[in-house]
């Protein structure tokens, strides 16, 4: 699917439930590796294989084979999958004659693998040095961030490579932090605080298994997201717009620290169906929360036309901060991606200014370290807009690990935060 554009979590979303938890363990392995599977590909099939199937295949088979044989050497890291060599080969040539596009190719496939047992060390010591295997990341990405980043793009691209820490913000409108942590200390669940409201687990565990899940004590949010509503200095009363809501992460936030008239906006149905569905398990709808399916830059067929005090503008973008949580990014995005979503971005922020209250705030965010998507936009929304005042934010935030002084780390964002000044 990651070959041929389609993102992991749509991919896995077709899938039938009995086999989506085995199915997403290996395919975000394979993602998290898959500079090593292409590299192992290309190197004993040096022609591109004739489709995104057959390709996909070879990677995997060989990233798998050469997990297994690593499994011998070397205890691997927990949630590794490992197979015995024999039942891979047998399991991708099998695989192989299953599918229509690639059963013809059956007999290269049980070549190729076999070579690659036989001749392991030289095919690996051919491939193991080319950025893409090194790192892990598309060869525009890591020159992207080289450029951007002449000191830090080894540490950040080590840092996408990692396993993140599951992060939690404890909703302060049904209980408190102290009680969260309790709860889970009840059940062995270590867990320690950090931030306004943030909890990071000791260890990852799936989520709906953690006290307090259904009855929406907490949500899942990490600790560099969640410096974004407290930005905003939400007041009781005050006309709040969520331009970019989904899946509702800050709307909530929003919704936690005030009692505000939010208005939740994203332009995909589909995706604003979970912002209803996670504030009904957070309790946080009421009459004063109106959810909108449009787009931030058609505001005529929404937009009332009474301003609002804060506006949070939570743009899309290539999502290069968060890698770490969604290994996929870094294959599936394009080069020429970057500029599509600046353009994009720029079309909503123009739109939403114009709604804007004077005095009031508007907040540039996005979960991406690529400056065209932050500063930069942030520099030319500035100069576009002579009543835009900019405010003290934090800028670029660079993906860290936890250390520690910040336990739970954090993921790659951009906030900047501008105010309409008043009128003279
Ligand atoms: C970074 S995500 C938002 C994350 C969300 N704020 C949270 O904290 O959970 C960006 C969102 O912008 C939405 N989007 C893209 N184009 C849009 C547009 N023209 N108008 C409104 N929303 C848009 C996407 O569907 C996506 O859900």
């Amino acid at each position: 699917g990651v070959e041929s554009g389609q993102s992991l979590t749509e991919a896995l979303a077709e899938l039938p439930s009995n086999v989506r938890p085995s199915a997403q363990a290996l395919s975000f392995f394979a993602m998290r590796n898959w500079g090593l599977a292409m590299g192992l590909r290309h190197t004993l099939v040096e022609r591109e294989p004739p489709n995104a199937t057959l390709n996909a295949l070879v990677g995997l088979s060989l990233l798998l084979l050469e997990t297994s044989v690593r499994a011998g050497e070397q205890t691997p890291a927990a949630g590794t999958p490992v197979y015995t060599a024999h039942a891979l080969v047998d399991q991708a040539v099998e695989a192989t004659q299953l599918q229509r596009s690639t059963a013809s190719f059956k007999g290269l496939v049980n070549a190729v693998l076999r070579r690659f047992q036989r001749e392991r060390q030289a095919v690996l010591a051919d491939t193991a040095d080319a950025p893409e295997v090194r790192f892990n990341h598309a060869r525009w990405w890591i020159d992207a961030l080289r450029k951007a980043y002449p000191e830090q793009w080894e540490r950040l691209l080590d840092a996408a490579n990692a396993h993140p820490p599951l992060t939690l913000r404890v909703n302060v409108r049904a209980t408190s932090r102290e009680a969260v942590i309790q709860a889970f200390a009840h059940e062995q669940i270590g867990s320690t605080a950090f931030g306004e409201a943030g909890i990071v687990l000791d260890v990852p565990r799936p989520v709906t298994t953690l006290p307090g899940y259904a009855q929406g004590w907490w949500s899942v949010q990490d600790a560099g997201a969640q410096l974004a509503a407290p930005l905003l200095e939400v007041r009781d009363g005050m006309r709040v717009l969520d331009a970019c809501a989904a899946p509702g992460g800050k709307t909530a936030h929003l919704l936690e620290l005030a009692d505000v008239e939010l208005t939740a906006l994203d332009v995909d149905p589909a995706r604003m169906a979970r912002v209803e569905q996670n504030l009904e398990r957070l309790r946080l709808l009421s009459p004063k929360v109106r959810l909108v399916a449009e787009s931030a830059t058609r505001a005529h067929l929404w937009w009332d036309g009474k301003p609002f005090d804060v506006v949070l503008a939570d743009l899309p973008c290539t999502a290069s901060g968060i890698v770490s949580r969604h290994p996929d990014i870094r294959w599936l995005r394009r080069e020429s991606d970057v500029q599509q979503t600046v353009k994009l971005q720029r079309e909503i922020l123009d739109s939403l200014w114009s709604m804007v209250a004077p005095g009031g705030k508007l907040l540039l965010a996005t979960c991406s370290i690529f400056p065209q998507e932050g500063e930069m936009q942030a520099e030319s929304f500035s100069k576009r807009h002579v009543q835009a005042q900019r405010l003290p934010a934090p800028g670029q935030l660079l993906p860290s690990r936890p250390d520690a002084e910040h336990p739970a780390g954090h993921d790659g964002f951009f906030y900047a935060l501008f105010t309409r000044r008043m009128q003279a």
